[in-house]
């Protein structure tokens, strides 16, 4: 594919994230190549592809959280709603809260199972008692936690398995009512009932929110997707609906992974 336009297929929803000619260089190296994309509003949009492919770094370039790595050089656009995220007066922070993120592993502040979600309601000025109960109730209703923390509002996060607290941090995430939900590699620390638990959420968000996820399980992907990206050397390979990426895929190199040929 190199030098040839990436395969593209119809996206039948409107675009939320539009990716256009990104490059990032790390270090001198070339980790993503001119990569375009649009990212469609709601759905659950999966970067898959072999190890090192630059799944991650597409993923952090969305929310500009490349900015920080050292020794790291971005250019093209990300356009979100419209907007160039990387254009100038952009206040990354506001840019920030439109997205929460997921990481592989789950990061609780350290403070109450309350004040982990209240906490982003109070920085944006919510003060009310009430209200901030409601909403800690709501978002760990919306993350299936609610029956399972109700009664230890107060204890610490380490309290809770390592699911939990991954569904905590998406409560959390959630409670500063972002557009999109980015997850990077979820549930790789997860054991396959806490697993299911988050993918669960996840198609329960999608029609809600526009949901990226970064894996490396392939059937992890056939389970969640509605939108393919495929990803080889930081080049997008092929992307499109997911039925026809995965099942039909058109170029060689999709192929090939999908049946489990390189890893
Ligand atoms: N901070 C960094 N410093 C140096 N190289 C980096 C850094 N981050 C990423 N890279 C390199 O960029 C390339 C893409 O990495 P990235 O983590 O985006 O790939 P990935 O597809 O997410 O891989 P994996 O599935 O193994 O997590 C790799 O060669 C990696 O070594």
């Amino acid at each position: 594919m190199i030098g040839t336009a990436p395969l593209q297929r119809k996206v039948a929803q409107s675009t939320h994230v539009s990716v256009q000619n990104l490059n990032v260089h790390i270090d001198g190296r070339h980790i993503l190549k001119n990569v375009s994309i649009d990212i469609p509003d709601k759905g659950i949009t999966s970067f898959i592809g072999p190890s090192g492919c630059g799944k991650t770094t597409l993923l952090r370039a969305l929310n500009r959280l490349l900015d920080r790595q050292p020794k790291t050089e971005v250019s093209g656009q990300v356009l979100l709603d419209g907007q160039d995220i990387y254009g100038p007066g952009v206040e990354v922070t506001d840019m920030r809260r439109k997205m929460g993120l997921l990481s592989q592993r789950p990061f609780p502040l350290p403070m109450s199972i309350y004040d982990n979600i209240a906490y982003g309601p109070k920085i944006h000025g919510q003060r009310n008692k009430k209200e901030l109960d409601a909403l800690v109730e709501h978002y760990l209703r919306e993350t299936a936690l609610w029956d399972e923390v109700k009664d230890r509002l107060g204890a610490s996060p380490a309290t809770l398995s390592i699911g939990q607290q991954q569904r905590l941090c998406l409560a959390r995430g959630l409670a500063v009512e972002p557009e999109i939900i980015l997850g990077d590699e979820p549930t790789s620390a997860l054991d396959p009932v806490s697993t299911q638990r988050i993918e669960e959420l996840f198609l329960r968000l999608k029609d809600r929110y526009t949901i990226v996820l970064v894996t490396h399980i392939l059937r992890q992907a056939r389970r969640l997707s509605d939108t393919i990206v495929f990803l080889y050397m930081g080049e997008i390979i092929e992307y499109g609906p997911a039925e026809e990426v995965l099942l039909h895929p058109r170029e060689p190199l999709t192929r090939e992974y999908v049946k489990g040929f390189i890893s």
